[in-house]
C-alpha cells in the first residue's frame, strides 16, 4: 500500500508577473507561491513530504487539451516586448503575458503530470503541486482568468492515456467556476467534474448561464458535470460541508473514481478579495480528508486560485497536513448551512436525479409548486436571519483578516501526537503493530476493581469483563491526555464496554461524546444531559426506545449484494455528528452486527474527521478480521475498498428522510431541502 505525500514546487514559477497596471489581474502575484511554500516550511511540513521535481510539460502533452494555434500563440510570446505582450493579452478575458509566462505555464503542466505519475506509480499515496499560472479557466483555444494551459484537464487526459483510467473525479473547490474544465469534459462520462463557485444568479464573473446547476453535461456526458452555484457571498464551513455530504460525496462514491484530482483554489476561503466567503482554513482539512477515502487514497491536489496570502498559506498547510495523515482539526463555526446554500443543494440534487442511482427516490415535488424556468428555487431576497453574519466586517481589510487568522489558527494547530494508536494487545493486534501503535499495559486488577466497583458496579458483573475494562480505561486516559490520537480494544461484551467507556469518558471530562454502536446495544445509557449522542445502527428497533435528539436507532439491514450504507453515513450519520461537534468518538461493534465490514470501515474512515480524530473503538472479541480492518484505518495505513456499491432502496431512503425531517431543526447539517412555503 503506497504511503507518503509528494510536494511539487519550483521557484521558477514565480517569474511570471504583471508588467503593466491592470486592477483585475494584479492579484495574481508571484508571492502567492513563495509565501505558501514558506508557510509550509514554517510548519515543518516541507520536510515531511516527498520532494518531486517539476518538469516542463511537453508540447504533445499540452496538445492533449489545447489546439495547436493556442500553443503557437503562447509560444510566440516568449520573445515579445511589453507593448506586444499587452496587445496579445488583450485578446483574452482577464489574462496577462510576461516573457516567462510560457515557460512557467509549461512548468505548471509538468509539475501536475509529475504528481500524477508519482501517485499512479505508487511512489507516494497522494500529493500537492504548488503551481502558477493556474489552469481551470483556460480552454482548448483560449487563455482566460489568469490561466494559460488547463493543468488539471491535461492531467486527466494524461492519466486516461498513460494509465488507461476510465473514471477520474475532478473536484474544483476554487471560488470561481472552472468553465474551461467544464467545456473540455462536458461530453465525457469518464471525467466527473464537480465545481462550486460564487455565482449570485449569474452576476459574478465569468457570469455564464452554463455555470448554473442545470448544466449537467451533454450527450454521453450528462450527469457528469455538477455545478453548485453560491448565490450569496459569506458562505462558510457548514455550507461547504453540507455540499459534500448532500451532493458531492454520495455521487463520488457511486462513481467510484480511480483517481481524484482537485482544482484546489483557496479563494473560497475567508479573507479572499475575490470570494468574499467565510470558510476558515481548517475546513480544507475536512474536504481533503473526505476525498482521501476515494480511489484508494490516490489524490492529486493542484493549486488554482487564492489571493489573500495569509489565508492562502494557512489553507495550503491545512491541506498538506491532512494529506500527510495528521489528525483533522475541529471545524469551527455554527454547523448550520444558510438558506441560500440549502436551496442550491436542493436544486442541484433535483437536476441530477435522472443520472444517479442514489438520487432515484429524491423528492422533487417542489418543482411542481413553482412556475416557469425559475422552477428551481431561487431566493431573490431571503431574510437576513438565514444569512451568515460575516466574521470580518469586510474581507478587503487585509490586515484585519491577518489578525483574525493569527488568532484563529492558534488553537487549531495542535502538535501531532507521536503515537497514533493505542491498543490492548488484543487478539490479532500483532498484525498491525508499528511505531505508530502503542501497546498499553493492563491496568492492575485492584485499580480496576476500585474504579469499577464504585461508579460502574451496576454495569459490571463478571471478572473477565473487569479485566478487559482495565486496559480500556488506560486507552481512554491516553486519548484524553492527547498522548495518542485514537485507540482500539476488544471486549467479550462490547455493549457493556461501550456503556462503561461512555460513562468513563464523560467522567474524565469529555463534554460531548459521540457513540456509534453497530449491533444490539442491549443497554442504552441516559442521554438526557446531551453529553452523549448515540447512534445505534441495528437490525430492529430496540425495545421501545424511539429516536430522540441524542439517541437514534437507525434500523439497517446490510444488503447481501454489497455496501448500501453510503446514504446512511453521508446523508445522516455525518451530518448529525458534525452538527453535534463531539470531542470524542466511541465506535462500538457488538454481537450480531447488521453491517458488513466494508460498511463499518466506511464509517470509521469518514468519522475520523471529527473530534480531532480522537476515536476509541471497542470491538466484540469474536470479530478478529473486523478488528484488524478498523485498526489499520485508525493507524491511517490504508484506505479501505468499500466493496460493491449498492444504491439504497426506497424504503431505506425514506427511513433516512423521515429521520431528517424529524431532526433537521435540531441538527441543521441534515438540511438538504427547503420546506415549501418558507
Ligand atoms: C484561478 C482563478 O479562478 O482564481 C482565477 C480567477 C480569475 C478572476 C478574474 N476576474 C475577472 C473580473 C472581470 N470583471
Ligand atoms: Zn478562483
Amino acid at each position: 500500500m503506497a504511503s507518503g505525500t509528494a510536494l511539487i514546487y519550483d521557484e521558477e514559477m514565480t517569474t511570471h508577473k504583471l508588467l503593466w497596471s491592470d486592477p483585475i489581474c494584479d492579484i495574481e502575484v508571484p508571492e502567492r507561491l513563495s509565501s505558501s511554500y514558506e508557510q509550509l516550511r514554517s510548519y515543518h511540513l516541507v520536510e515531511r513530504c516527498v520532494h518531486v521535481p517539476a518538469r516542463e510539460g511537453s508540447e504533445e502533452e499540452i496538445l492533449l487539451v489545447h489546439s495547436l494555434e493556442h500553443l503557437e500563440v503562447a509560444k510566440s510570446t516568449q520573445t515579445m516586448n511589453e507593448e506586444e505582450l499587452k496587445r496579445v493579452s488583450e485578446n483574452y478575458d482577464a489574462f496577462f503575458f510576461h516573457p516567462s509566462t510560457y515557460r512557467c505555464a509549461r512548468l505548471a503542466v509538468g509539475a501536475t503530470l509529475q504528481l500524477v505519475d508519482a501517485v499512479m506509480s505508487g511512489k507516494v499515496r497522494n500529493g500537492m503541486a504548488l503551481v502558477r499560472p493556474p489552469g481551470h479557466h483556460s480552454q482548448r483555444n483560449a487563455a482566460n482568468g489568469f490561466c494559460l494551459f488547463n493543468n488539471v484537464a491535461i492531467a486527466a487526459e494524461y492519466a486516461k492515456l498513460k494509465y488507461g483510467l476510465q473514471r477520474i473525479l475532478i473536484v474544483d473547490w476554487d471560488v470561481h467556476h472552472g468553465q474551461g474544465t467544464q467545456y473540455i469534459f462536458e461530453e465525457d462520462p469518464s471525467v466527473l467534474y464537480f465545481s462550486w463557485h460564487r455565482y449570485e444568479h449569474q452576476e459574478f464573473w465569468p457570469s455564464l448561464k452554463e455555470s448554473d446547476y442545470d448544466a449537467v453535461g451533454l450527450g454521453k456526458g450528462k450527469g457528469f458535470n455538477i455545478n453548485l452555484p453560491w448565490n450569496k457571498v459569506g458562505m462558510g464551513n457548514s455550507d461547504y460541508l453540507a455540499a459534500f455530504f448532500h451532493v458531492l460525496l454520495p455521487t463520488a462514491f457511486e462513481f467510484d473514481p480511480e483517481l481524484v484530482i482537485v482544482s484546489s483554489g483557496y479563494d473560497s476561503g475567508i479573507g479572499d478579495p475575490e470570494g468574499q466567503m467565510n470558510a476558515t482554513p481548517e475546513v480544507f482539512a475536512h474536504l481533503t480528508h473526505f476525498l482521501m477515502q476515494l480511489a484508494n487514497g490516490k489524490l492529486c491536489v493542484i493549486l488554482e486560485g487564492g489571493y489573500h496570502l495569509k489565508s492562502l498559506g494557512e489553507s495550503v498547510c491545512m491541506t498538506v497536513k491532512t494529506l500527510l495523515g495528521d489528525p483533522v482539526p475541529q471545524v469551527s463555526g455554527e454547523m448550520a448551512p444558510c438558506l441560500s446554500a440549502v436551496e442550491s443543494i436542493q436544486n442541484v440534487r433535483a437536476a441530477h436525479k435522472p443520472y444517479w442511482k442514489w438520487l432515484a427516490y429524491e423528492d422533487t415535488s417542489f418543482l411542481q409548486n413553482l412556475s416557469t424556468k425559475s422552477h428551481f428555487l431561487k431566493t431573490a431576497n431571503s431574510n437576513p436571519s438565514t444569512e451568515h453574519e460575516s466574521k470580518i466586517t469586510n474581507n478587503n481589510d487585509t490586515v484585519k483578516v491577518d489578525r483574525f487568522l493569527e488568532l484563529h489558527m492558534k488553537n487549531i494547530l495542535f502538535p501531532v501526537p507521536p503515537i497514533k494508536t493505542a491498543t490492548t494487545g488484543c487478539e490479532g493486534s500483532e498484525h498491525f503493530l508499528s511505531e505508530h501503535v502503542q501497546l498499553v499495559k493492563e491496568m492492575d486488577k485492584t485499580e480496576v476493581e476500585a474504579l469499577v466497583s464504585g461508579f460502574y458496579a451496576d454495569l459490571v458483573k463478571d471478572n473477565k469483563t473487569l479485566l478487559s475494562l482495565g486496559s480500556m480505561f488506560v486507552i481512554l486516559d491516553k486519548i484524553l491526555k492527547k498522548e495518542v490520537c485514537n485507540g482500539i480494544a476488544t471486549s467479550p461484551t462490547a455493549a457493556l464496554s461501550a456503556a462503561v467507556a461512555l460513562r468513563h469518558s464523560v467522567r474524565l471530562g469529555f463534554q460531548r461524546v459521540l457513540c456509534v454502536f453497530v449491533g444490539d446495544m442491549q443497554m442504552i445509557p441516559n442521554t438526557e444531559d446531551g453529553k452523549m449522542l448515540i447512534i445505534n445502527i441495528c437490525e430492529k428497533e430496540q425495545s421501545g426506545k424511539t429516536s430522540c435528539k441524542h439517541y437514534f436507532s437507525l434500523n439497517w439491514k446490510e444488503d447481501a449484494e454489497g455496501n448500501d450504507f453510503f446514504s446512511a453515513v453521508l446523508g445522516f450519520i455525518l451530518p448529525v455528528a458534525y452538527s453535534y461537534q463531539p470531542n470524542l468518538t466511541v465506535i462500538a461493534v457488538g454481537p450480531n452486527r447488521n453491517l458488513g465490514i466494508s460498511g463499518i470501515s466506511l464509517l470509521v474512515a469518514l468519522i475520523q474527521g471529527l473530534a480531532e480524530s480522537r476515536i476509541f473503538a471497542v470491538i466484540e472479541d469474536t470479530e478478529i478480521s473486523l478488528m484488524q480492518n478498523v485498526a489499520k484505518l485508525l493507524v491511517g495505513a490504508s484506505t479501505p475498498a468499500f466493496g460493491i456499491y449498492v444504491p439504497p432502496t426506497q424504503e431505506k431512503v425514506n427511513r433516512i428522510k423521515a429521520l431528517r425531517d424529524q431532526f433537521q431543526q435540531e441538527w441543521k447539517m441534515l438540511q438538504c431541502s427547503v420546506k415549501e412555503g418558507i
